[in-house]
């Protein structure tokens, strides 16, 4: 109180002014005066107070906030109200998915599947330059249209998982957002680890202190089976000679995975993908800018082992790849723990998903060169050594007893669904060339 007797201006100068006539004023007046400023004093001492709980309470983070909205970035009411929207199921049974990686090639897919047979799903997605940006926002319109909301942001933003999670319930995550490619890894080694090992870990966070706890089902890859020359790759056969800094991240996933699986009771599905092309692809996969070098009449390079055998890849059609995700997502068993603790032991598997008959590059050429009717200018190169392997070959008999799992498009087939999306999709044609 000392202090406030004394005449040192307050923090809003203008509202209390030290009147030096006071000194000469009775002593009766002076007391009076004292005690109105006084009053006066603690009145706006009292109104900050108010005013620095509330603006304080309003940007705190806290769990509570959920139901403050406009307060929080990405938030806001609106942001909020499409987040739930979003993932919201059709029926009391649907899940309700994160799917990360949203606007990728597998990620839409798996999110327009998902939203049509009437589960929640919310796409995450950082929308990086990694490729064509445009791509990327053409299939989030896609996505806007089945009614799935792609909030944007980084797997790395733990505030921002956190908020999602705070906001929505889910009983699933797909886990697709990665750093992929092979080759790319010795451009920019830095951005699978960022995305691959540290994204990877940060979600793993968000998903084990839960309560409950969501399934994670995630995506992995044929890459790591790397130098392994058993074929067709089994899930049991060795992985620990990974051929790109691409497949030692995705290695190291799996590991993580376990990890997480064993420690807090986190049921977790890892699919190792093999080599998936088709409508809305990537366009840093051979498949596609073959497609686009060759209506250039643009020089391809086509890759040969040392002993002049073209390599081969186990081309998996994306519409087998989105059945293989679903069926993983509907038969995982619950994670077991809650809110970063264990209660039992969980479901932890690992499957092929690929197609079981690969097919060399010089072949994928002559389908494309059929379908384009444009003779491609090939030039045939060794194999770099930059994190490419000779040969993918799946076994996917684990996949077909558990998952129910069985491809049924051939690359010819595959190819041609491609090639008319791609004709439609660059010539801007609004005509539709796939079933959305
Ligand atoms: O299964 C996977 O887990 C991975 O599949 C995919 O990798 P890959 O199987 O290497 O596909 P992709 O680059 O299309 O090359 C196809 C073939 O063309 C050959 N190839 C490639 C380039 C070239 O210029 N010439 C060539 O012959 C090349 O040697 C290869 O034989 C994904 O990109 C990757 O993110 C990951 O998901």
């Amino acid at each position: 109180m000392a202090s406030l007797l004394d005449t040192t201006p307050p923090s809003t100068p203008g509202k209390f002014k030290p009147d030096k006539s006071s000194a000469y004023l009775h002593p009766h007046h002076r007391s009076l005066r004292l005690h109105s400023s006084l009053s006066k004093l603690t009145f706006y001492s009292f109104l900050f107070l108010i005013l620095f709980l509330f603006f304080f309470l309003l940007s705190s983070p806290s769990p509570s906030s959920r139901h403050q909205p406009n307060t929080y970035p990405p938030g806001g009411p609106l942001w909020e109200k499409k987040v739930v929207k979003s993932a919201r199921p059709k029926s009391r049974g649907g899940l309700t998915v994160l799917v990360t990686g949203a606007a990728g090639f597998v990620g839409t897919h798996v999110s327009v599947s998902l939203k049509r047979r009437g589960d929640g799903v919310l796409g995450l997605d950082n929308f990086n330059h990694y490729y064509d940006i445009n791509l990327k926002r053409a299939r989030q319109k896609v996505l806007e249209r089945s009614g799935v909301f792609i909030v944007e942001g980084d797997i790395n933003d733990m505030t921002l998982l956190k908020k999602l999670f705070d906001v929505v319930f889910f009983t699933h995550v797909m886990h697709l957002a990665a750093q992929a490619g092979v080759r790319y890894a010795m451009q920019n080694p830095k951005s699978y680890v960022h995305s691959n090992i540290g994204g990877f870990v940060n979600l793993l966070e968000v998903c084990k202190s839960a309560n409950p706890q969501p399934v994670v089902v995630w995506a992995s890859s044929s890459s790591v089976y790397g130098l392994n020359s058993k074929v067709p790759f089994s899930e049991k056969d060795r992985t620990d000679q990974p051929a790109s800094l691409y497949a030692a991240t995705k290695k190291a996933g799996e590991e993580i995975a376990h990890t997480y699986n064993h420690i807090y009771g986190l049921s977790i599905t890892g699919l190792r993908f093999f080599t998936v092309y088709g409508p809305w692809g990537r366009p840093d996969m051979a498949y596609f800018f073959f497609t686009k070098d060759i209506l250039k009449g643009k020089e391809i390079g086509v890759f040969e082992t040392a002993d002049g055998r073209s390599v081969a890849r186990d081309f998996t059609y994306i519409d087998d790849i989105v059945n293989g995700c679903l069926a993983a997502l509907d038969t995982a068993k619950k994670s077991t723990g809650s809110g970063g603790k264990k209660r039992g032991p969980a479901q932890f598997r690992v499957f092929n998903l690929g197609n079981t008959s690969p097919v060399p590059v010089s072949r994928l050429v002559g389908i494309l060169e059929s379908l384009l009717q444009v003779k491609a200018k090939k030039k045939v190169l060794p194999l770099p050594r930059n994190g490419d392997v000779e040969f993918t070959h799946a076994n996917i008999s684990l996949a077909q007893k558990d998952l129910g799992y069985k491809p049924t498009t051939d690359l010819e087939t595959g190819l041609k669904k491609f090639v008319r999306w791609y004709l439609s999709y660059y010539s801007g044609s609004k005509k539709k060339t796939s079933s959305w």
